[in-house]
């Protein structure tokens, strides 16, 4: 909050003077928190042409100045026909300063705009961009320092040139220096984060891939800040130390849905705009554990019985690309498994704005079933696949996940309720679906599942173990079990429990950069 004293302070003129913008004559001015520009209509114009047009202006957020540069004679990092454009142009405008700010467009896309303007003399222009920067310089939320990880083979293997070609150089123009690792195998970013990363150099850590890269960055993140303060995660009822650092999301993977449900769009410039801008939003973090043994962290999605045989599925279909997943999910669609076995849970105590759930009190509700999909939606896994996700009114960071179970029904009903993630009708409002917000949540199989080896990548194949359902026979041969999706990837435990731990786990507003705060 502010006081008038400071109101006033605030709306206090830095610098205004008269510039050139586009051969118009303009009025500039910057306050701590607006930059505006007039156009200045000249009367000796108005009274030629003898029509009064209503002069434009422009306001641009201090907030949302990428950066101010002087126009060069010379910029090697714009094209041949750019840069002789720019030579003409500081030719006949010697004393020009450009600002880059950011351009809200459609679909919750921003764009990095530019606005170049001529000054009467060079002490004057020095000026603009000096007192322009001071103001940039108190915006502490901003990162300068940048710890960037790279996939290079998430989603179309376009990770390092995304980076390259469309980050890189907005992090240039807003003065952010970045060291980049490009990952050479699986885990890579996770072992340097927890073992070898000086992370006190940094800012914020960028993951530039998927859900799985950010998966990776967010376990190394946590794992490191518990080493450093001697505190085991695995130990059952642990209480975390919060990450200092945020996380950055530059989305060059396959769903991608934790940067589309937190920005609204997977689009790797206006991910880097909102890196730069210091956007944060809190987000929560669960912790999976089998038997209390520790597992994984999740955040978006995890899901058993369908997502979890899509997955699996899908990662023998690697080569494919995200349409790995479409053809996967034909496939489990038409296998159409359902799954026995007890699910238990604890409601949220507070259930405003949940769209279904009847019954709710603070004891553990028991469900016992035959299960298509058992999905724990930690956020609303909106992604382009399903803009409004598989839980619409989920939150974020507020200590609950959206427990929906789908249970054994018709292929033609399942295909209704799956079609509904893709439009505007209600995937829950159906007899098969059901839907709760919960605190923690526990799946226990029917029948125990075989002990599985550490890492163990494949289920193993007994004879006579197929999925229960309709399609049986014509289906992969697979276990009474599925496994867990958990934000992608695959756990085999089929028995787990789930607990919302980390309330306040940050990434960048509408968008990207995540944390631990202090109070979780
Ligand atoms: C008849 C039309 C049916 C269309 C059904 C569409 C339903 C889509 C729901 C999507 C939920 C997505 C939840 C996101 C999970 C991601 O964390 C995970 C990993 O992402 P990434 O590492 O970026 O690849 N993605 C998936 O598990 C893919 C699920 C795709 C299901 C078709
Ligand atoms: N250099 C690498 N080589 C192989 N796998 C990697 C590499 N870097 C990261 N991975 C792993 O790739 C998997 C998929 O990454 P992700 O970014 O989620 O892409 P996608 O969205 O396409 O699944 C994750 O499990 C991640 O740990
Ligand atoms: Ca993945």
């Amino acid at each position: 909050m502010t006081g008038p004293a400071e109101d006033t302070k605030s709306q206090l003129t830095l610098l205004s003077s008269k510039l050139l913008h586009q051969h118009q004559a303009v009025e500039a001015a910057l306050n701590r928190h607006v930059f505006v520009w007039k156009e200045i209509e000249e009367k000796s114009q108005k009274r030629s042409s003898g029509i009064s047009k209503t002069p434009r202006s422009h306001i641009v957020q201090v907030s949302e100045i990428v950066g101010i540069h002087k126009v060069e004679n010379e910029d090697h990092t714009k094209s041949k026909w750019d840069q002789k454009k720019t030579l003409q142009f500081s030719q006949l405008f010697p004393n020009a300063f450009t600002v880059f700010y950011v351009k809200r467009t459609k679909n919750h896309q921003w764009r990095c705009n530019e606005a170049t303007f001529s000054c009467s003399s060079a002490e004057l222009c020095e000026q603009w961009i000096q007192v322009t920067r001071e103001q940039l310089s108190l915006l502490t939320n901003r990162p300068k320092r940048l710890l960037v990880y790279i996939n290079p083979f998430g989603g179309k293997r376009r990770g390092k040139r995304i980076y390259e070609e469309k980050v890189a150089p907005v992090f240039q123009q807003a003065g952010i220096s970045a060291d980049v690792i490009v990952t050479e195998r699986a885990n890579h970013a996770r072992d340097h984060l927890t073992t070898e990363a000086n992370l006190q150099q940094y800012d914020g850590v960028v993951c530039v891939g998927g859900d799985g890269m950010f998966s990776e960055i967010l376990h190394g993140l946590v794992a490191r800040t518990q080493n450093d303060n001697k505190v085991d995660q695995n130990r059952p009822g642990a209480e975390l130390k919060p990450c200092m650092l945020r996380i950055g999301i530059i989305p060059a993977g396959s769903t991608d849905c934790i940067c589309f449900a937190t920005v609204g769009t997977n689009d790797p410039v206006t991910s880097a705009l909102h890196i730069i801008i210091g956007d944060s939003q809190p987000m929560d973090v669960c912790s999976v554990h089998h038997n209390d043994v520790f597992l994984r962290y999740s955040v978006s999605l995890l899901g058993y019985g369908f997502y979890g045989d899509v997955l699996a599925d899908s990662e023998k279909k690697r080569w494919l690309g995200p349409a790995r997943y479409d053809l996967s999910g034909v496939k489990a669609f038409l296998c159409h498994n359902y799954y026995k076995g007890t699910v238990s849970f604890l409601p949220a105590e507070d259930n405003l704005g949940h769209p279904r759930d009847k019954m709710q009190s603070d004891e553990e509700t028991v469900i016992c079933g035959k299960f298509i999909a058992i999905n724990a939606a930690n956020m609303s896994c909106a992604c382009p696949r399903s803009p409004k996700g598989l839980s619409p009114s989920a939150h974020l960071a507020d200590g609950t996940a959206d427990l929906i179970l789908v249970r054994k029904c018709s292929r033609l009903d399942f295909f209704r309720h799956l079609l509904r993630h893709t439009n505007t009708d209600d995937q829950f409002d159906h007899s098969f679906v059901e839907v709760h917000r919960v605190k923690k949540f526990h799946f226990e199989p029917l029948d125990p599942q075989p002990l599985l080896l550490e890492n163990q990548s494949e289920l193993p194949k007994k004879p006579g173990f197929c999925p229960m359902g309709s399609a049986q026979t014509t289906c992969i041969p697979s276990a009474a079990h599925s496994s867990w999706n958990c934000d992608g990837e695959i756990l085999h435990h089929a028995a787990i429990q789930k607990n919302v731990i980390l309330k306040n786990f940050f990434l960048d507003d509408k968008d990207e950069s995540a944390k631990l705060s202090t109070d979780n």
